[in-house]
Formats: C-alpha cells, sequence, structure tokens
C-alpha cells in the first residue's frame, strides 16, 4: 500500500485524485496540503503546506502527488527533499527557473513530472512521432480546449505535444494568428480555447495533398488523470533520486 499525500486537495484534481484513491487498494491519501484550506477533504485531513516537511514525516507519507501552481509545487519539492520522499507532479506552467529547481530536487528524491497522466495522451505523443515523418511536407496546427478556470495558455500537453512535433519537424510556434498573417512553410498554430467544463482536448492537424490527418486525444473525466498520477506514485515509492516520466510507468 503506497501512502499518498495530496497537494492541494481541495482543488478540482485535487478532489478527483482523493476520490480515485479511495477507490482502489494500492493506494492511500493520508494527508493533503493546503493554504486557507478546509481542514479535512472527504475525510482526509489537511495541513498547512508549510508544515509539510514534518506532516509528510508525521503521516508516514511515500509520495506527495501534486497538483497545484508551480509556485506551491516548488514548495513542496523542498518539503519532500526534506523529507526523503518522492514527488508526482501533474502541475503545468513552470517557467525555466521552475524546471530547473524541479532538477535539483530530483537529485535526493525520486520525482516524475507529466503534463498529461491519460494514457491515451503518452499514445497520442507516440502516435504524433510515428506519422510525422510520412508527411513532411504538410502543414501542422495544434489547438487544446479546456475549462473556463484553466489558469496556462497553452496547455503543459500542447507544449509536449509541440516538443514532440519539433523533435520530428524544424518548425516555429505562431500563437494565435490575428490581422494580416499569412502562414509561413514552416510555422506552426497554436491555438488554446477556454469554455464551460472541458476536461481537456488536443488535436494535431497536418493537412496537404488533398488530405488532412487529425490525431487528437478527448479526455471525459478528471479520474483518467488522477488514475495515472496514482499508478505513477505507486510505481514511484521504491525508484531512486531522479528525474522520471509516464512512460517509465506505462513501459514498465
Ligand atoms: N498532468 C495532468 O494530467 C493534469 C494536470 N493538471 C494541472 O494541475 C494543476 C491544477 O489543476 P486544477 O486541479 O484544475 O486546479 P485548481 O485551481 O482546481 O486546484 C489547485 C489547488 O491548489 C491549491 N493551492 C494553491 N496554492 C497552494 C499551496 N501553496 N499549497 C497547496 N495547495 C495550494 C489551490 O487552493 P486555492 O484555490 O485556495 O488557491 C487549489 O485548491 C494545473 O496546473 C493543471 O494544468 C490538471 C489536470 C491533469
Ligand atoms: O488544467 C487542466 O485541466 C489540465 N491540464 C493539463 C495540461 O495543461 O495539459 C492536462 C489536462 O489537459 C487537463
Amino acid at each position: 500500500m503506497t501512502r499518498v499525500a495530496v497537494n492541494g486537495p481541495a482543488g478540482r484534481m485535487g478532489q478527483t485524485v482523493i476520490e480515485t484513491a479511495a477507490d482502489r487498494d494500492d493506494v492511500e491519501v493520508v494527508v493533503g496540503f493546503d493554504v486557507d484550506g478546509p481542514d479535512e477533504v472527504q475525510g482526509v485531513p489537511v495541513v498547512d503546506a508549510a508544515d509539510a516537511a514534518d506532516a509528510l514525516a508525521e503521516y508516514d507519507a511515500d509520495v506527495a502527488v501534486d497538483f497545484t501552481v508551480p509556485e506551491a509545487t516548488l514548495s513542496l519539492a523542498e518539503a519532500c527533499t526534506e523529507a526523503g520522499v518522492g514527488m508526482v507532479v501533474g502541475t503545468t506552467g513552470f517557467d525555466e527557473d521552475g524546471f530547473a529547481r524541479l532538477d535539483d530536487a530530483a537529485e535526493d528524491v525520486p520525482l516524475l513530472k507529466a503534463t498529461n497522466f491519460a494514457r491515451g495522451v503518452h499514445a497520442l505523443l507516440r502516435a504524433i512521432s510515428e506519422a510525422l515523418p510520412a508527411v513532411p511536407e504538410y502543414d501542422l496546427e495544434l489547438m487544446e480546449t479546456h475549462h473556463n478556470g484553466k489558469i496556462d495558455a497553452p496547455s503543459g500537453t500542447a507544449k509536449t505535444m509541440l516538443e514532440t512535433v519539433q523533435e520530428e519537424r524544424d518548425v516555429e510556434p505562431v500563437y494565435g494568428r490575428e490581422g494580416h498573417a499569412p502562414r509561413d512553410e514552416d510555422e506552426i498554430g497554436v491555438f488554446a480555447r477556454r469554455a464551460g467544463d472541458i476536461r481537456g482536448e488536443h488535436e494535431l492537424i497536418a493537412a496537404g495533398n488533398d488530405e488532412v490527418l487529425s490525431l487528437s486525444h478527448h479526455a471525459e473525466d478528471r479520474s483518467v488523470f488522477a488514475a495515472g498520477a496514482l499508478d505513477a506514485a505507486v510505481w514511484i515509492e521504491n525508484q531512486d533520486p531522479g528525474r522520471y516520466d509516464f512512460g517509465n510507468v506505462i513501459d514498465q
């Protein structure tokens, strides 16, 4: 049984992680960390995030799972380093300094970060790598759609898709278009839509030669992300310090 601490337990994903864990027998959420949050969420005690290092030890947590904001993730990374506890990071929107600080933490504890914990998105990334060499001249465009509460744009997954594309094609992103904006053959348009409670949609199209190839993923429920993150928590519990990604869990 992997004992899990959840950072941001009252958030959309934090609540879903707790709900999803309750239906599994390989994980148990033992504590949550928040700032000015409730005292408990679904029966899980919530401790002030400033006291996370002590609480990780007190509640004997094996792994911390984080879906919050970059500042909160980085503060949790310090606590995990102090407590010697591994981390699963789902939060998106880090800048270069944030990535570097996660790398620093991974020198002391195992740290697995993924911009998307849906297995289907992992398959989508592999499909993109496989497909692009077959359509070398086609125009590429990337679209993502999320709920109206999402802060960062484009989504972390869209950025990962862009990186995957750029491993195959030398394209420069153009974030939205406006006014006189003729398309350059080496550009890839990147578009972010925000509406309602859409869980997460991503699509890459490749168009040319009288055809359109569409590679897409649609998350129907946040539990798909929570399930992947909990699979990652179970996997990372016994790993050595270092940086890992969701592919390590899928390929185990
Ligand atoms: N990798 C993946 O598969 C997925 C990643 N995500 C990412 O997860 C992140 C969270 O998404 P979502 O759950 O929708 O966001 P929410 O805003 O619903 O939840 C974030 C939670 O973090 C809390 N929080 C803020 N600061 C701290 C802190 N210092 N310590 C602890 N908790 C804190 C917030 O509390 P308060 O509201 O009081 O500030 C809130 O409850 C985003 O970056 C999103 O992109 C989301 C889905 C899947
Ligand atoms: O904020 C969300 O909701 C999601 N965020 C992740 C991202 O930024 O890619 C993953 C998923 O699409 C849901």
